[in-house]
């Protein structure tokens, strides 16, 4: 079944709420004991947020803003108390978690071992398995090391292997959260440009992340702050300052060098056509077309 441009998700007006434990000391007599209670503690308000099926979808936030809660809210995890409505398109599958720490959730020796029971816990026919599993591999560029026991992978590879058993579920949603905050930043290409193939086949991906240098033109983003979805729209907006901030800075997080550059040389008066180039290279395009402009014409 095709769900492209339909809603994968759809928030509307959603709280979330959650058990939380509160420390206290008791006092009678003199003595204090800590006292443990709960008391429910609100960390989403109001989130409105629509995915469409086979949309990539950024959400960036400080720490303790929220993007965690949301993908684990987005992926059905936790039993948290949620008000307001939440939808799934009609037959889409789970969406898999991969989180910053892989090995928490391989269980496999190798990353074959680990994709083979991912498949059996949804009960893929073993007849279809081993294609699954090599095209996973393939599309991770783990096919050298699927038989390898996943101790002796570096960390970038036990990323990949926990991705790979995601793309082998063929889930039509993932949500991966802060997948390369560990890995050097080769390792965090091989993550990016497996999950941009997995995209380009159809698949929905919701990446949570504080690496805005991950951004690129054309790239959804929502952006997090206390709880609230502060900014919904592309990258090039998100670092337009149309008041006194850009949605980025609002949302507390510091710009990539190649935008700071942009607004120094905005604030030195000079507009730059696209007014806000993401990377260095088509910086370094409007600069010199800038510039060209500005040259006298010849006689
Ligand atoms: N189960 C819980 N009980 C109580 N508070 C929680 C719980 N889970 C998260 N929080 C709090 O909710 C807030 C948002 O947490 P969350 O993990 O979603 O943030 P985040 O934006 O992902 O942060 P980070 O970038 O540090 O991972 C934090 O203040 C956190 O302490």
């Amino acid at each position: 079944m095709n769900f492209l441009h339909r809603n994968r998700w759809k928030l509307e007006s959603v709280d979330l709420f959650v058990q939380a434990a509160v420390m206290h000391k008791s006092g009678a007599g003199g003595e204090r004991q800590p006292l443990i209670h709960t008391r429910e503690h609100q960390l989403l308000f109001n989130i409105d947020l629509s995915i469409k099926s086979g949309e990539w979808v950024f959400i960036v936030g400080t720490n303790g803003s929220g993007k965690s809660t949301l993908a684990r809210l987005l992926a059905g995890l936790g039993q948290p108390r949620v008000s307001g409505v939440m939808t799934s398109a009609t037959g889409a599958s789970f969406a898999p978690l991969v989180t910053q720490n892989p090995e928490a959730a391989l269980v496999g020796m190798t990353p074959e071992e680990d994709a083979i029971l991912l498949l059996e816990q949804l009960a893929v026919p073993p007849e279809e398995m081993a294609s699954r599993i090599d095209a996973a591999m393939r599309i991770t560029g783990l096919t050298e090391w699927m038989k390898q026991p996943i101790a002796q992978l570096s960390g970038g590879q036990k990323q990949l292997a926990a991705i790979a058993g995601c793309i082998a579920s063929e889930a039509d949603a993932l949500i991966v959260d802060e997948p390369t905050a560990m890995l050097d930043p080769h390792a965090s290409t091989a993550v990016m440009a497996a999950l941009r193939e997995l995209h380009r086949r159809g698949t929905t991906i919701v990446w949570v992340t504080q690496r805005l240098e991950e951004l690129i033109e054309g790239d959804r983003v929502v952006a997090m702050k206390d709880g609230r979805i502060t900014f919904d729209g592309s990258t090039e907006h998100f670092y337009i300052r149309s008041s006194k901030k850009s949605p980025c800075e609002e949302a507390g997080l510091d710009a990539t060098y190649v935008v700071e550059t942009v607004w120094e040389l905005q604030q030195s008066g000079v507009a730059l056509e696209p007014p806000m180039p993401l990377t260095a290279s088509s910086l370094a395009k409007a600069v010199s077309s800038y510039a060209q402009q500005r040259q006298p014409a010849c006689p």
